[in-house]
């Protein structure tokens, strides 16, 4: 596997070569030791499948707090999309910078998102299938977002956005003194 780094520490394109031969393809997605540098001992606890319907679909940006600030590895198994890391970590060079990455349905890359940074992605085609990787466990106690459409990020969704869920819909703004969170 092939770690790139994004300019956002800790986050990275995770690039996995096919093998291919007569009857199809092989790759190799994810390897607790090739990933060791990014990983940092951290493990996977749980693995999230979600579909999308509609091109223009927005989920996010979602991250949890600590104890439970985790890292993902997003993958998109069907269609396209357009994966967005968010910086919030308090002090960070790159706070409320966002990166945007382009995954497809068989592209054998992976965004890793680090703790501390809010996940979310638009869809650009229909019938889109992600897979996510956890490195902690899902605590809604400890979930929270940052609007999709926060003036003080400005997320350049490639598309009209088309659906939103209502608890995404419903993310206050960033307060003017909000600086950042802590791991
Ligand atoms: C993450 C999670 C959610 N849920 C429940 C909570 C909701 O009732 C329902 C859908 O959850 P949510 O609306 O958070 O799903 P998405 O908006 O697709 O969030 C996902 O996509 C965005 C972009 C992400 O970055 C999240 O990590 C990922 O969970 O599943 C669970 O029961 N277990 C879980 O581990």
């Amino acid at each position: 596997m092939r770690i790139l780094p994004l300019d956002i520490a800790g986050a990275a394109i995770l690039e996995s070569d096919r093998h291919g031969d007569e009857r199809g393809g092989f790759a190799r997605w994810f390897c607790e030791h090739e990933l060791s540098a990014v990983l940092n001992g951290a493990s996977i606890r749980q693995m999230n499948h979600s579909t999308s319907l509609q091109c223009g679909t927005v989920r996010g940006m979602h991250f949890q707090y600590a104890p439970q600030a985790e890292k993902k590895i997003i993958r998109c198994l069907a269609g396209r999309i357009f994966d967005v890391v968010l910086d919030l970590r308090a002090g960070s060079e790159t706070f409320l910078q966002w990166r945007g990455v382009e995954l497809s349905g068989g592209d054998d890359r992976a965004l890793l998102i680090p703790e501390g940074c809010a996940h979310g992605f638009q869809t650009l085609s229909d019938q889109v299938q992600m897979l996510y990787l956890h490195t902690a466990f899902y605590a809604p106690e400890l979930e929270a977002a940052v609007a999709y459409n926060d003036p003080r990020v400005q997320i350049a969704w490639p598309l009209p956005i088309t659906v939103v869920s209502d608890r995404d819909r419903q993310h206050p703004y960033l307060p003017v003194d909000f600086f950042g969170i802590t791991l």
